[in-house]
C-alpha cells in the first residue's frame, strides 16, 4: 500500500528571525540555533522511522540549508532534491528589512498584525496570504501532489507563509482561522493524504 506521506518542515531560526526583522524574499542565513533546530528535524524524523524519496524547497538560502541539514541526520544527502521559487516565503515588499516593532511604533500593531496574518491585505508592494495560495498551490498541485499521490515520500522545507497556504488547503482552514494557524521554525508537520488527496491524519512534531 502507497504511504502517501508528505512532511513540511519551516526553516530554522534565520539572522533576520533572531534580529526581528521582515523577512520575506531577502535571504539571510541560519543562526546557529536555526542550524540546531534543522538537525533536530532531521534527526526526529530519523528516530520516528521516516526516510524520503524526493524533496522539495524554494530558491531561499535558510530553507535550502533546513533541508540539507535535516537530510544528513536523515542519512539521505544523495535524495533528488527539486529547488522552486513558488515555494519561497511571502513577499514583504516595503516591509522587507524593517524591524516588526519599529513597523508597529509606525503604523499601530493592529495594522502590523493586518499585513501579517490577514488573508488578503498585501503589505505595501507585496503580497498577502491570497496572493501567495495563487503561486504555492498550482505548484503544489502539479509538481508535489502528483509525486505523493504515486506513492513518493516527500519532504517540503520552505517558509512560514509559503507552508502557510499550503497548510490552509490541507487543513481546511477559512480565511480568519488561518490567521491563527503558526508554524514553529524546525518542527516537521506530517500529513498522510487519502487517494483523493485530502489529509487522513496529521502529526505535529513541535516541541
Ligand atoms: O519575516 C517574514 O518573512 C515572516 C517569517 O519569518 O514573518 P511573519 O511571521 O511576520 O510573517
Amino acid at each position: 500500500m502507497s504511504e502517501r506521506l508528505l512532511v513540511l518542515v519551516r526553516h530554522g531560526q534565520s539572522e533576520w528571525n533572531l534580529k526581528n526583522l521582515f523577512t520575506g524574499w531577502r535571504d539571510p542565513d541560519l543562526t546557529a540555533l536555526g542550524v540546531e533546530e534543522a538537525t533536530r528535524a532531521g534527526a526526529r524524523l530519523k528516530a520516528e522511522g521516516y526516510q524520503f524519496d524526493l524533496a522539495f524547497t524554494s530558491e531561499l538560502s535558510r530553507a535550502q540549508k533546513t533541508l540539507d541539514l535535516a537530510l544528513n541526520e536523515l542519512g539521505q544527502t544523495d535524495l533528488p532534491v527539486i529547488k522552486d521559487v513558488a515555494l519561497n516565503e511571502r513577499d514583504y515588499g516595503d516591509l522587507s528589512g524593517l524591524n516588526k516593532d519599529d513597523a508597529r511604533a509606525k503604523w499601530g500593531e493592529e495594522q502590523v498584525h493586518v499585513w501579517r496574518r490577514s488573508y488578503d491585505v498585501p503589505p505595501p508592494g507585496g503580497e498577502s496570504l491570497k496572493d501567495t495560495v495563487a503561486r504555492t498551490l498550482p505548484y503544489y498541485v502539479t509538481e508535489i501532489l502528483p509525486k505523493v499521490l504515486q506513492g513518493n515520500r516527500v519532504l517540503v522545507a520552505a517558509h512560514g507563509n509559503s507552508l502557510r497556504a499550503l497548510i490552509m488547503v490541507l487543513e481546511k482552514h477559512t480565511p480568519e482561522t488561518i490567521m491563527k494557524r503558526e508554524l514553529a521554525t524546525g518542527a516537521p508537520v506530517i500529513y498522510r493524504l487519502k487517494a483523493d488527496s485530502t489529509v487522513e491524519s496529521i502529526t505535529d512534531l513541535a516541541g
